[in-house]
């Protein structure tokens, strides 16, 4: 695979570029999300469009064959059936980095704006930094300090929500106008759960599926 390129431009060292794909993507018959084709890429290759600019990349898939060609450094969870908290969980425990920017496998239009303003947000004071957008934070396009390991995996067992984990933080929630200054459509937030949402962006299952 061809995705990180032959000159990688390192612009962020400090910060591991987490894909998180353990979900079963029940809404669409469990078809692994990331290898959904939009725009005549897998949504996998498009974000790993953008992973040269970072330090390291860091797949989370709890069934990692289909992936298997794009030749990542992959985890699974470290606690199973948690949902999204645990794979957000097993990146910052995997990250060899301070810094994690996760991104959701059903992203097809994460922007590099996007990830740039999330990551100017960054602070000592600052654990955790997402978008808002019509009044609901997206915790899978945010940027984690990763020694929330921690204290993260405590609160595993309470089964908490990613956007009740956000609240236990210090978090910096953007307004809605930071993120469509660099991207006017918000198509950073867009993700594909289902056949229709497939549909609405022109994507296509993989092929044999
Ligand atoms: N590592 C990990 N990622 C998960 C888990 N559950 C969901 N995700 C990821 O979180 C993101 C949002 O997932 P959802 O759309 O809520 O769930 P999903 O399992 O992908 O899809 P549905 O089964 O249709 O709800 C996707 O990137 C999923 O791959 C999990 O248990 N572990």
């Amino acid at each position: 695979m061809e995705h990180m390129g032959d000159s990688r431009d390192v612009t962020y060292p400090d910060v591991t570029f987490a894909i998180i794909a353990g979900g079963q993507g029940r809404r669409l018959s469990g078809v692994p999300k990331g290898l959904l084709e939009v725009e005549g890429r897998t949504v996998l290759a498009r974000q790993l469009s953008l992973a040269p600019r970072f330090g390291e990349v860091v797949l989370v898939a709890n069934t990692p064959e289909p992936y298997a060609p794009y030749g990542l450094r992959t985890v699974a969870d470290t606690v199973r059936d948690k949902g999204a908290p645990g794979g957000v969980h097993a990146a910052l425990s995997a990250s060899r980095t301070p810094w994690v920017v996760t991104v959701a496998c059903d992203m097809p239009f994460v922007s590099w704006e996007a990830l740039r303003v999330l990551l100017a947000a960054r602070g000592d004071d600052v654990d955790a930094v997402c978008f808002e957008s019509s009044g609901r934070v997206e915790p899978l396009l945010a940027v984690y300090r990763s020694a929330l390991a921690r204290v993260w995996l405590a609160t595993l067992s309470e089964d908490p929500s990613l956007r009740q984990l956000l609240s236990r933080f210090r978090a910096r929630v953007l307004p809605e106008s930071a993120l469509r200054a660099v991207d006017p459509s918000l198509r950073s937030l867009v993700n594909v759960n289902t056949p229709e949402d497939l549909a609405a962006q022109g994507g296509r299952l993989p092929r044999g599926w």
